[in-house]
């Protein structure tokens, strides 16, 4: 296989893909023979360009390098200096791939990974076609960077435009939360424990809650952030996968070869909220300054490379209903948030509380399952357990935490999922197409000032209104 990688000297393939590559190596799971051809505009030898993929694993690889190996697995880099723009570029690549396929003993395997501008893409992929990369003997295969598109028209013309060289098998768009471990064991997790399956029974839960909430600000990304904001960088993608996926595996338990149909299923009854409507059912909120873990930090506005006017949402919450028969009457509700008061991404299933009017019931609260994704692994059940005297009850969790300390990173896993060509744990075009078509009339919502924007305190948990939005139904987050 030879791995050619356009953006080989960005941030992604530094934090990301070297160290995924070089994991996969130390546990034997490339192919026998493989070749990984980095490209950019900047001159580097591949000497240079090998030195900057070990500083890249001694920074950021989970596993500590091993020198007894270092040196075969860098020798597998070659680089290219290499103008996208330019046609002739892409012939000179063609016979370098090829003379690598054949100096090598490679076989004729391609995987085109596109970590580069989405300016870029359209560029990219036609020349690969006409100048016949992607007519190779073997396999090929194309893998694909967020952002797919800012809006349904957008997201169709790049789709249309990746088809011209490769079909619909042969995309892989990345969506790094369907690497998390936890979210690809959800499945086997709950089949390997049949206690959990008849929990998560339509009769008993009340609602579901999915919450992605991050420390971080802006950082340094503003001038694609302050245009995304956090309904494009992480609702369209992140949590609607995570939707999709828990309302799969929770109640149906299905086997892989159905997910993605399935998952398509689910985003088609994801009820559409319509843009006159979507102040009853989303909020939406802007950081300002304030403290987190003690340290004081800037609002929004004063972010460097932020409009000090910007009217963009680094909050979003809302209340979704999904119109299938598994999911009849249960709410999610999901939020995502920058600079909040810590990073925790999860999914809990909120059960039904029975409000028994008893003075020997005083003081139970709601059954909760928590499926903690990230920064830890964890499955968690709070239950209600008797005080020792008196009628008093206090919850209590029953915790599992797997050991998430050297845990592959989500890149790797999907790295090695594209390697071996299976796309489970990609989107396909179908979730990413309905997955747009749902956040339109929100876009538009936006647009025409429908929704107002909720000021909230760098640190805290969100807007107030956020907190409202379950309290009309008498939920609460967890
Ligand atoms: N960084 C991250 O954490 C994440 C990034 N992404 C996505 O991954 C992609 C890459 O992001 P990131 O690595 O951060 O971006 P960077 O800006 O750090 O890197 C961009 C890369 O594109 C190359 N490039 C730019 N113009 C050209 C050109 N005309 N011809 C050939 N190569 C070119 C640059 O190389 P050179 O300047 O040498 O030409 C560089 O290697 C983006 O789509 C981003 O949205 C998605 C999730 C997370
Ligand atoms: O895709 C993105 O995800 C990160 C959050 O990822 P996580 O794995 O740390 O939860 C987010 O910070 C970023 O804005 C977004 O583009």
């Amino acid at each position: 296989m030879t791995f050619i990688l356009f953006g080989a000297t960005g941030d992604l393939a530094k934090r990301k893909l070297f160290p995924a590559l070089y994991n996969l190596y130390l546990d034997d799971k490339l192919p026998a023979s493989f070749s990984i051809i980095g490209l950019g505009r900047k001159y580097s030898s591949d000497e240079d360009f090998q030195a900057k993929v070990e500083k890249a694993l001694r920074a950021y690889s989970r596993r500590s390098v091993q020198l007894s190996n270092l040196q075969e697995f860098l020798a597998k880099f070659r680089y290219f200096t290499f103008d996208a723009t330019i046609k002739e570029s892409y012939t000179q690549l063609l016979e370098l791939v090829e003379t690598q396929e054949n100096e090598l003993g490679i076989p004729q395997n391609r995987l085109f990974y596109l970590s580069v501008a989405p300016s870029l893409v359209d560029v990219i992929t036609t020349s690969l076609h006409s100048n016949g990369l992607d007519q190779n003997r073997g396999w090929k295969r194309l893998i694909i960077e967020k952002p797919f598109g800012s809006n349904v028209e957008t997201a169709r013309q790049l789709n249309h435009k990746l088809r011209k060289t490769f079909s619909e098998d042969e995309i892989y768009r990345i969506d790094h939360y369907l690497g998390k471990p936890m979210v690809q064991s959800l499945n086997t997790l709950i089949l390997a424990n049949p206690v959990l399956d008849s929990l998560l029974d339509q009769k008993l839960i009340s609602n579901v809650q999915i919450t992605a909430s991050e420390i971080v600000g802006v950082e340094t990304r503003a001038d694609y952030y302050d245009k995304a904001g956090a309904i494009r960088d992480m609702v369209q993608n992140h949590l609607l996968q995570l939707v999709m996926t828990a309302a799969l595996y929770l109640p149906e338990n299905l086997t892989d070869n159905k997910t993605r149909a399935k998952k398509t299923e689910i985003i088609e009854s994801l009820r559409p909220i319509p843009k006159e409507e979507a102040h009853l059912h989303v909020v939406r909120g802007q950081y300002e300054a304030g403290e987190i873990h003690d340290t004081p930090v800037i609002g929004y506005k004063e972010e460097p490379g932020v409009d000090a006017s910007s009217q963009n949402d680094t909050y979003f919450a809302a209340r979704l209903a999904i119109d299938h028969p598994a999911w009849e009457g249960i709410p999610f509700y999901i939020r995502t948030g920058k600079r909040m008061n810590k990073k925790s991404t999860q999914i809990v299933v909120e059960f039904k509380h029975k409000m028994v009017d008893s003075t020997k019931l005083q003081g139970t609260s709601p059954n909760l399952l928590v499926l903690e994704i990230s920064p830890n692994e964890s499955i968690s059940l709070r239950v209600n357990l008797k005080e020792a005297s008196g009628n008093q009850f206090k919850p209590v969790w029953i915790n599992f935490s797997t050991n998430s300390e050297n845990q592959p990173e989500a890149y790797e896993l999907l790295l090695f999922d594209a390697i071996l060509g299976d796309p489970t744990f990609f989107a396909h075009w179908r979730e990413v197409e309905l997955s747009w078509e749902w956040i339109e009339p929100l876009l538009n919502a936006y647009q025409e000032n429908l929704l107002p924007l909720h000021p909230y305190r760098a640190g805290s948990t969100g807007p107030e209104a956020a907190e409202g939005l379950l309290q009309e139904d008498q939920h609460k987050w967890w």
